[in-house]
């Protein structure tokens, strides 16, 4: 029996907004989202992957903003940093430590024991490392992965070159980054870090759910390699391309590279869906408890353990496995052709409609 999916395109959305602000605004918005419909407890908390840069300044401030107005709490939320650079003091200015709090972290309910940021002063990096994938996976694997990219397609520190399977590790910066970089160490090189700690590829792949904003003209070329190029280890953005669960919200200037009808495309697609009445419903309540199960992977029995339906491969719950928000039409039920639905019957659960909108998206 062949493979289907319901709910879950497979393909990484991407999102263009006007500018850098309107970008940010609606990543905070979409995490603020999330999160809700994820109802974490302290027993279940929510696993967020946070990253530091320009890029996602605006999103924390946003993020703060919806905290301060009530419409999110941070309390149940446990956050891990991609990266933190080698050899500075943690309480100086341009450590990710101090970017985090700074712009997060001393804003938010969040509890200071739930945040963890790797140590870029540890007596052993590589012991620092392993147990910081083993803290990851202690916490069920990350839920979702915020993160930005350096100009050279570069996501946490994995530089040009890493492997897409990396894990948390010590890297080299290239020296493009030491000069993009440069800018918050007074323009001079000679202050910029040369090592850091990061997550790697394969971590950040690893969680169900990763959003990269991208904006800025000097990001375009590596949002094109990214998105139009192959899966590549010199553009590690382009790995995303490998997640069921991706999404890129970039601003127009970050997409001047790429082609007109690639750009036209992607904006269709959130266009139509839309107009036709979709949208993406996040699970809420007890649908959420059992999030991870929301992907219909394969009908095939004799492939994998199957369990609870008959139907689903349902993964446990804690099994470290991608999900995604139900797309569910809204308004499209009343507008589909008569007959549309025939044969389709019993395929699925539920909707029969539904089925038809994971095929178009
Ligand atoms: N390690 C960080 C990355 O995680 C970040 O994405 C990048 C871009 O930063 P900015 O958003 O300031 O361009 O900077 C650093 O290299």
């Amino acid at each position: 029996m062949g493979v289907m999916r319901v709910g879950n395109p497979f393909d990484a959305r991407v999102i263009v907004e006007e500018d850098k602000d309107a970008a940010a605004k609606r990543t905070a918005e979409y995490i603020t989202d999330r999160i809700n419909a994820f109802r974490p407890t302290s027993e279940r908390p929510f696993v967020l992957g946070l990253p530091t840069g320009s890029s996602p300044e605006g999103i924390y401030r946003y993020l703060v903003q919806h905290f301060k107005q009530g419409k999110i709490s941070f309390r149940n939320v446990v956050t891990f940093n991609m990266d933190e650079y080698v050899g500075i003091p943690r309480e100086h200015p341009e450590s990710y430590h101090s970017f985090m709090y700074k712009h997060f972290f001393s804003h938010v309910d969040i509890e200071p024991a739930n945040i963890n940021i790797l140590n870029g002063n540890a007596p052993d990096l590589e012991a620092e490392c392993i147990a910081y994938e083993e803290k990851i996976k202690r916490a069920g694997g990350i839920e979702l992965f915020l993160g930005g990219i350096g100009p050279d397609g570069h996501i946490a520190f994995n530089e040009p070159g890493s492997s897409l399977r990396s894990r948390t590790r010590v890297k080299t910066l290239a020296y493009d980054t030491v000069l993009a970089n440069s800018r918050f160490f007074g323009n001079d090189l000679t202050q910029v870090p040369r090592m850091a700690l990061t997550v790697g590829v394969g971590t950040v792949m690893d969680a169900r759910e990763v959003v990269i904003i991208v904006t800025g003209a000097h990001k375009a070329l590596a949002l094109q390699k990214c998105i139009e190029g192959g899966v590549n280890h010199m553009w590690t953005l382009s790995s995303l391309q490998m997640h069921p669960h991706a999404m890129i919200v970039a601003d127009e200037d970050a997409t001047l590279e790429l082609q007109v009808k690639t750009v036209k495309y992607f904006k269709s697609i959130e266009q139509v869906a839309t107009e036709l009445g979709f949208g993406q419903v996040l699970q809420s309540g007890h649908r959420a408890a059992a999030k991870r199960d929301s992907v219909v992977e394969q009908l095939d029995s004799s492939k994998g353990p199957m369990r609870g339906s008959g139907v689903f491969l349902v993964p446990a719950v804690g099994d470290a496995r991608p999900v995604t928000p139900d797309l569910v039409p809204d308004r499209m039920a009343d507008r589909m052709p008569v007959g549309a639905a025939k044969g389709l019957e019993g395929l699925v659960p539920g909707d029969v409609r539904l089925f038809c909108m994971g095929e178009r998206v």
